[in-house]
């Protein structure tokens, strides 16, 4: 028998946190994502940090002083924001929410305290950990990067200690051994998760009305 049923998709988009710490991957690993799947939408983050040689304005980040940043918060444009080694990093909320409502999938790569703040307001959103295969590979993957000063890397490999212990609140975690693998990985929780029955409650709804009928 066949049906002639016309699925609904007035689902809202799924919400995707990728957090690890600094120099696992996390920006090289989602170029990779953007590349192979322009079915996920980018959260384009807003800081005060200075741009890397190469980092674009509005594509990278939106680059912002310390005045405009507080300024953002004040006018609530934030989903969440953090501090991070002296830095202040965050997420604009309108272009989130409108993705999200427009049943698009968005990916937010952001540290962890922000992480912790968007679940809070997204316990539904899917929470990805990317780790490195070892501390060792992490140190030489920021060192090889060449865009910190040895201070700052210090900085960020005692965040880093401090990340990874918090990976406890992720759903998922994926190390980042090779890029194309770990790209793989996240596709793949990303079609398991669209199929989740309560992520599709209008089609359920739709093929329960079909099959009473
Ligand atoms: N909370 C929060 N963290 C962010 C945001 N954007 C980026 N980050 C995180 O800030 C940290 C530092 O980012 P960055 O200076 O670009 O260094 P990188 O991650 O080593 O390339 C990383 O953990 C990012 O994931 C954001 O909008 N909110
Ligand atoms: N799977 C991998 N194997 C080896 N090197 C990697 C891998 N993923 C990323 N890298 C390298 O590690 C460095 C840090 O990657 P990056 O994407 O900037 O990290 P993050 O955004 O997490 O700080 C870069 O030089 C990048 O080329």
């Amino acid at each position: 028998m066949t049906s002639n049923v016309s699925i609904s998709s007035a689902e809202k988009g799924i919400l995707i946190v990728l957090s690890g710490p600094s120099g696992v991957g996390k920006g090289t690993v989602c170029k990779a994502l953007r590349e192979c799947s322009s079915d996920i939408i980018y959260s384009v983050s807003a800081t005060t940090r200075e741009p890397r040689q190469g980092e674009v304005d509005g594509v990278n980040y939106f680059f912002k002083s310390r005045e405009q940043f507080q300024q953002l918060i004040e006018q609530d444009q934030m989903l969440e924001w953090a501090e991070y080694v002296g830095n202040y990093y965050g997420t604009p909320r309108k272009f989130v929410e409108d993705t999200l409502a427009s049943g698009k999938d968005i990916i937010l790569e952001i540290e962890v305290q922000g992480a912790l703040k968007v679940k809070q307001k997204f316990p539904e959103g899917v929470f990805i950990f990317l780790l490195p295969p070892s501390l060792t590979e992490l140190e030489s993957r920021i060192v090889g990067r060449g865009t910190e000063t040895e201070d700052v890397i210090r900085s960020r490999m005692s965040v880093a200690v401090e990340e990874i212990a918090l990976m406890e609140h992720y759903d998922y975690a994926i190390v980042n051994d090779q890029v194309d693998l770990a790209c793989q990985r996240i596709r793949s929780i990303l079609t398991a998760e669209r199929c989740r029955k309560d992520r599709m409650v209008s089609k359920i709804q739709h093929w329960m009305a079909e099959v009473k009928k």
